[in-house]
């Protein structure tokens, strides 16, 4: 993490507050987790979507998102959660905010058990934790101002910032890094990164302890990608924000995490903190992640054996492979992979992992010597052609990340129009959309935490992909 926060005038006042005294009855935090202190404690935690068929809408199956994990995060850190799309990244994420309502499992947060909080219940949390989105494009609403986005929360909350609303979000603009005098203008008169950053302003407004961040790059220009990584990073130091980052691929979240979660169909395959993980990962899937996106780093360069590219797509989270769910696609996948599913055990101080063979640690079924024959199929080596695009990539970011020369965003380089276009792919700006509106059976099954992302987000979300589509800035640089 950088350490130049320290120049940065960034300090967010103690709020009057109307809310938790409107909220009488409802859950109200009271204690304070100290930094190192247990922030949230997530155990068992599963999310199995319901598929329905027929006129009588029956129950014939379920798709296994989160399919039982356990893991914690300390007041102060960053925790990555990485892993390939589809392996239930997001909808972890929206279940510990609450967004979603669990199938299995408990979230604890300073403490108290909000696992099943109905809406009211769930208010004066939500101003403790907070989400910011993927897509910069739908995740704010066209027709308001972003005077109005910003300041939802506290009108969502009852909350009255001392010299009011507008004064308030002026100050949040810029501690973001944005002009307040912008306070009136449309979110299409700005680039991807300062919508994004907008985004974080209205993340950031009631001043949240804990704030999830769902890939909050992935949609920007690499060198956009630095500006707001280290804009996250030095609001973490002067607000002392806890951080859960989300991320497909490890070229962004290696710069920022105290400790990554490996995430695969469902399950955290391996949980170490950043420099273990690094030196030495243990699970093979952990292994194939960090060789596609290859440290800039002369020795691993020359370790052609290290650069492994897996085959195939993450199987179907409704019926995930029996055992280790990783066997298929294991280049050291055994008998015991197929038929037993390895828990996730700290064989490490620090380094959890869930694996029968696993890398850089002696075997744990070294009875199993025979390969499966899908195991010497399963992956491949990269050719150096895309590990050096690929490295080429992680290296402007790793240099814009821990430059302390990050320039003031106010000298944001332009972003022409038509590169931000391209950078939002549509299936991300629909999967912002449908955020903001879960599926109807999502919604069918967790009418508070449907009624929740409503409360909270809805308002400032574009209706859907198509209105992000139009959202291209009328000018790509900073007003
Ligand atoms: N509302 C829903 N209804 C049914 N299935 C869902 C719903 N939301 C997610 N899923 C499914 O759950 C699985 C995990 O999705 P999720 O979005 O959490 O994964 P992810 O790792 O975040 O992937 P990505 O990076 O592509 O968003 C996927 O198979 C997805 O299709």
């Amino acid at each position: 993490m950088s350490e130049n926060a320290e120049d940065k005038a960034v300090s967010i006042p103690a709020q009057s507050d109307g809310a938790e005294a409107k909220s009488s009855g409802a859950a109200t935090l009271t204690k304070d987790a100290a930094p190192g202190e247990t922030l949230l404690k997530v155990t068992g935690l599963q999310k199995h979507f319901p598929i329905r068929k027929g006129l009588l809408q029956r129950q014939v199956g379920a798709v296994r998102a989160v399919d039982g994990i356990d893991f914690e995060v300390k007041s102060g850190e960053t925790l990555g959660v990485v892993g390939e799309s589809g392996c239930g990244k997001s909808t972890m994420g929206r279940l510990i905010t609450r967004l979603l309502e669990p199938t299995a499992g408990t979230i604890e947060f300073e403490g108290k058990d909000i696992t099943h909080l109905g809406v009211g219940g769930m208010r004066p949390m939500r101003r403790d934790v907070q989400m910011i989105f993927q897509d910069p494009y739908s995740s704010l609403n066209p027709r308001h101002t972003i005077g109005t986005i910003i300041g939802a929360p506290f009108r969502l909350q009852g909350v009255t910032p001392e010299g009011g609303i507008k004064k308030e979000v002026q100050r949040l603009l810029s501690v973001v890094g944005l002009n307040p005098e912008h306070y009136n203008r449309y979110p299409h008169e700005f680039s991807g990164g300062q919508r994004q950053r907008i985004g974080i302003a209205r993340a950031l407004a009631l001043n949240p302890k804990l704030v999830v961040a769902d890939e909050p790059v992935s949609a920007l220009d690499v060198s956009i990608q630095a500006q707001v990584v280290n804009l996250l990073d030095d609001l973490q130091q002067e607000l002392g924000l806890t951080y859960v980052i989300i991320a497909h691929d490890l070229s962004v979240v290696r710069h920022v995490s105290d400790r990554i979660a490996v995430m695969y169909l469902g399950k955290i395959v391996e949980l170490a903190d950043r420099e273990s993980l690094y030196r030495a990962p243990m699970h093979p899937y952990t292994k194939a992640l960090m060789s596609a996106v290859p440290i800039p780093d002369p020795k691993r360069k020359s370790a052609k054996s290290e650069r492994i590219l897996l085959k195939g797509d993450v199987p179907s989270p409704i019926a995930p492979p029996s055992g280790c769910r990783f066997h298929t696609r294991c280049w050291k996948a055994t008998e015991i992979c197929r038929t037993t599913e390895p828990q996730l055990l700290e064989l490490k101080p620090g380094q959890r992992v869930a694996c029968h063979h696993p890398e850089n640690f002696e075997d744990q079924a070294p009875q199993d010597t025979v390969l499966l024959s899908d195991a010497k199929e399963a992956a491949e080596l990269v050719p150096d052609a895309v590990l050096e695009e690929s490295a080429e990539t992680s290296a402007a970011v790793a240099a814009e990340v821990h430059a302390d020369t990050a320039e003031p965003a106010a000298e944001e380089p332009s972003e022409p129009a038509a590169e931000e276009a391209t950078e939002a792919p549509s299936s991300e700006a629909a999967e912002a959309g449908s955020e903001e509106a879960p599926s109807s059976e999502a919604a069918e099954e967790a009418p508070d935490a449907a009624e929740a992302s409503t409360e909270e987000t809805a308002e400032d979300a574009a209706p859907g992909a198509s209105d992000a589509s139009d959202d291209a800035p009328e000018s790509g640089g900073r007003k």
